[in-house]
């Protein structure tokens, strides 16, 4: 489709002249504020499947010019939704090297460093991710926020190589590693709402699980993904940073967010 970017004249703003939906209701992200929570005792803990990657498996890392994304073995999967939900994708949102604060969701107005989505389809319903990512029950996004800390491991197993992925459409081979050790410790304590992709096309078909505790990653690692990739092409003269990657909260409406936890 349309070229699209998250400043100027291509920016979110101007998303829905090509993206109808980008317009439209039940958008994400949000800002997840406390009279807008309601607790919900059955809502369940998130379970996952074959989260577990042996380092003999190879995972594609890439730059897709919008963000650096993992993509998942379809082994992975979300096994306690109503539907089997099957991983595609990993991603993350960020700011930049003078601004550390680039998530989607906000907790009360406060913006994390980052935040990471992992992206899975319905796929008792449907093939694969295209025929999943229009429809009301299609998707399931896992997110978690991220702060500037504590260096963390489980995200130097792929950070090691950003800089082979520069520059858009660069992919490299990664060993496979445990993809939940990206997670918090807790996955029964999480916010649950209706929402929709953050980019275009912003279909409206995401089922939104945004863990309560942040993760977090050195101050090194963040400026790793920060300022390591661009959204053009290696071979350009004027280089277009990839960083402040996140769209901004959107209008709840009549939207319910619910929690798993009670304070
Ligand atoms: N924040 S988010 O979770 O809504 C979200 C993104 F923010 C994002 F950047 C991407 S993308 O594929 O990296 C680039 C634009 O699609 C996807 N990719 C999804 C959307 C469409 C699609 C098709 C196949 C595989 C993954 C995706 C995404 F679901
Ligand atoms: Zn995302």
């Amino acid at each position: 489709g349309a070229t699209w970017t998250y400043n100027g004249p291509e920016g979110e703003h101007h998303w829905s002249k090509h993206y109808p939906y980008c317009g439209g209701a039940f958008q994400s992200p949000i800002d997840i504020k406390s009279e807008l929570l309601r607790f919900d005792p059955t809502l369940r803990p998130i379970e996952i499947q074959n989260y577990n990657l042996s380092p003999n498996e190879q995972l594609t890392l890439g730059n897709n010019g919008h963000s650096v994304q993992i993509s998942l073995p379809s082994k992975m999967h979300i096994s306690s939704l109503p539907h089997r939900y099957t991983a595609a994708q990993l991603h993350f949102h960020w700011g930049s090297s003078g601004r550390p604060s680039g998530s989607e969701h906000t907790v009360n107005s406060k913006q994390y460093a980052a935040e990471m989505h992992v992206v899975h389809f319905n796929s008792d319903k449907y093939p694969n991710m295209s025929m999943a990512v229009d429809k009301s029950d299609g998707l399931a996004v896992l997110g978690v926020l991220i702060e500037v800390g504590e260096f963390n491991p489980a995200f130097e197993q792929f950070l090691r190589f950003i800089n082979g992925i520069k520059y858009i459409d660069q992919r490299v081979q990664v060993p496979g590693f445990n993809i939940r050790a990206l997670l918090p410790a807790r996955l029964d304590e999480f916010y649950r709402y209706d929402g929709s992709l953050t980019t275009p096309p912003c279909y409206p078909s995401v089922l939104w699980t945004i863990f309560r505790n942040h993760v977090t990653i050195s101050r090194k690692q963040f400026l790793d993904m920060a300022t390591a990739l661009y959204s053009s092409h290696a071979q350009e003269s004027s280089p277009v940073p990839l960083n402040e990657n996140f769209r901004k909260p959107q209008l709840v409406d009549s939207r319910v967010v619910l929690v798993s936890f009670k304070e």
